[in-house]
């Protein structure tokens, strides 16, 4: 029987292009040296588009695939996805939640203690010899502060019961109040923020969360504060977060993502109370591999009519 064409949309993890190769026939759009012959040769095969948080499928690619049935995103976030479309075209879509978790919410914590206690800087300071000449400065202290989670799904919460580890007070920003959760709710996110020491994004990108981090928000959280993104670059206003923390307005970020990955603001280059992560929050290899087989299982569970694993739509 003839494989199912499978378009990849940019390289990813390896294991997982090896094993969709295996199972599918499987088009890899970045080796495509002219894209329009490769769509008007292939594009009648194509059932299912493989994408990540680099390129998911917007609105052109999906109409020009016209036997699509399914878009798997190697990740949790759809924003790179045109999910409209999708739900009018009757295409499937799924991510993969839940395996990739801890991770992302560990490395929430990481950005935390990193700008707090100023690690990236302690080691620089070992690694030059400075140590020798007089001892390092002083870091803040994580235990006991404030912490703002915005969003609080299943990646927020995991971080909430992380920090709470660190005897932090938890509060929380969502469009409404989870009946479950046992912190303090904040309709506003301003409140949060004028609430918290630390604020971490960790909500869904969407057009109400795009740039859900502005001045106001920035100049709530205060001189004192500390922003940690985990979430996507969009959701924060770059500019005012450049300035917030050149006038000192803001003591410290650290961030895993950026509006145009993997371009960064070149000012939050030369920061020192800056930690800046190249998007790796889901970046190990067990979670890569937990991620890339759901990515596998979703697809065969597609193709043998059976349900789908983490349906999105
Ligand atoms: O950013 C990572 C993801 O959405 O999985």
């Amino acid at each position: 029987m003839e494989k199912i064409g499978v378009l990849m949309t940019n390289p990813m993890f390896n294991y997982l292009e090896q094993e969709l190769s295996t199972r599918f026939n499987l088009f890899k759009l970045w080796t495509q040296p002219c894209k329009t012959k490769f769509f008007q040769e292939n594009s009648s095969y194509i059932k299912a588009v493989v994408g990540n948080t680099k390129c998911g499928a917007d609105a052109e690619l999906i109409d020009l695939l016209p036997n699509l049935e399914i878009v798997a995103t190697y990740s949790v976030g759809l924003d790179k996805i045109d999910l409209n479309k999708c739900k009018d075209k009757g295409v499937r879509v799924v991510n993969t939640p839940d395996v990739l978790t801890d991770d992302v919410a560990d490395v929430a914590v990481g950005l935390v203690l990193a700008v707090l206690r100023r690690v990236c800087e302690c080691d620089g300071f070992v690694k030059s010899g400075k140590w020798k000449n007089g001892d390092f400065g002083l870091g803040a202290k994580l235990s006991g502060k404030s912490v703002g989670i915005v969003g609080l799904g299943r990646i927020g919460s995991a971080i909430a019961k992380r920090v709470e580890a660190f005897g932090c007070s938890v509060g929380y920003n969502c469009r409404s109040q989870k009946p479950q959760a046992n912190y303090k709710y904040h309709a506003n996110i301003v409140d949060l923020a004028a609430n918290s020491q630390i604020l971490i994004v960790a909500c869904a990108l969407t057009e109400e969360t795009h740039q859900i981090v502005n001045r106001k928000v920035l100049d709530a959280l205060g001189p004192n504060g500390i922003l940690v993104n985990i979430g996507r670059g969009a959701h924060v206003d770059e500019p005012e977060l450049v300035s917030a923390l050149l006038e000192g307005r803001l003591a410290g970020a650290g961030l895993d993502v950026y509006e145009n990955e993997p371009e960064v603001p070149e000012q939050l280059l030369g920061l020192n109370n800056v930690v800046l992560l190249p998007h790796v929050g889901s970046d190990t290899e067990e979670t890569c591999k937990a991620m890339a087989d759901l990515v596998i299982e979703n697809l065969e569970a597609h193709f043998s009519n059976n349900p789908l694993l983490t349906p999105v739509i």
